[in-house]
């Protein structure tokens, strides 16, 4: 499957919840075959950002462009074939089986009075498959655990086949097999030049990637924020200011690791 290449520009862009500025000023181009990590404490603001991101939270200021045409030029009919988002919320409101829930990433592909081709069902398994959910297939999404339901989330995502993801915790609850086995998924993802955006809590996710395209953004959560390449922002001393707790560096033969002191 080819993937349009396609690049996000954050332009001076601030953030506010309420009256409370999360973030300010926020320059960033994401490009394809990116990833950026985004890491910070609860409430700092990155659920926020993807939310501006996707087009549902008012900027405080700044713009957000995709392919050079300001976001909110876009008919929402458009947006959803560029960017799929995962969010922290997998409830769903209606009964629905693992496979029916995963077709609906394909919904911003058919025209309105049309049903899903067997070329959408194929892709759709196809994405189950690699997230080890081919046999709950059949399942009431009401039934699964936490965890799988997450996957199926992630799944849906992928079956969108945007070229922009913006996933929100897509690993949390994820137990360690399926947190490498997503891992994987995301970065052949990557090598196939989609733009990924992934919220998590584990700094270490990053050296899942090909250093020469990862990217890590900070929130500190009072309007300061740092960007950049992964060897540049990824240090004890920005994850320690982070996090307002002391994180040390070990290093292991192909890799460093930050754990909490
Ligand atoms: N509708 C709202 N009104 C007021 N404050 C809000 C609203 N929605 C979110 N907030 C606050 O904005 C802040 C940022 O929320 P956000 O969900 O972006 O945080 P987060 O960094 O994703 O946190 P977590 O790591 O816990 O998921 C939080 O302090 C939250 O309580």
């Amino acid at each position: 499957m080819s993937v349009q290449p396609t690049s996000m520009l954050l332009q001076h862009v601030s953030i506010a919840q309420a009256d409370r500025r999360l973030i300010s000023d926020l320059s960033l181009h994401i490009q394809p075959g990116e990833v950026w990590l985004v890491l910070g404490e609860n409430g700092c603001g990155k659920s926020t950002l993807l939310s501006a991101m996707a087009g549902w939270h008012a900027l405080a200021a700044g713009e957000i462009a995709l392919q050079g045409r300001p976001w909110v030029d876009w008919p929402h009919g458009e947006r959803a074939k560029m960017l799929a988002w995962q969010t922290q919320q997998d409830e769903c409101p209606f009964p629905l089986t693992v496979l029916e829930k995963t077709l609906t990433g394909r919904h911003p592909h058919l025209s309105r009075f049309a049903w899903e081709s067997a070329a959408d069902v194929a892709l759709a398994q196809a994405q189950l498959a690699r997230l080890d959910l081919s046999l709950l297939a059949a399942r009431d999404l009401a039934t699964l655990s936490g965890g799988e339901r997450r996957r199926v989330a992630l799944a849906t995502a992928l079956t969108q086949d945007a070229p922009l993801l913006l996933l929100d915790e897509p690993l949390s609850q994820l137990d360690l097999r399926h947190q490498q086995q997503a891992l994987q998924v995301l970065s052949e993802e990557q090598a196939k030049g989609r733009a990924i955006v992934m919220v998590t809590h584990e700094p270490n996710h990053a050296h899942f990637f090909a250093a020469e395209h990862c990217r890590v953004l900070l929130l500190f959560g009072d309007g300061r924020w740092l960007a950049g390449p992964r060897a540049e922002v990824l240090t004890a001393d920005h994850l320690t200011a982070l996090y307002h707790h002391p994180i040390v560096e070990i290093t292991t033969p192909d890799r460093a690791w930050f754990i909490p002191r």
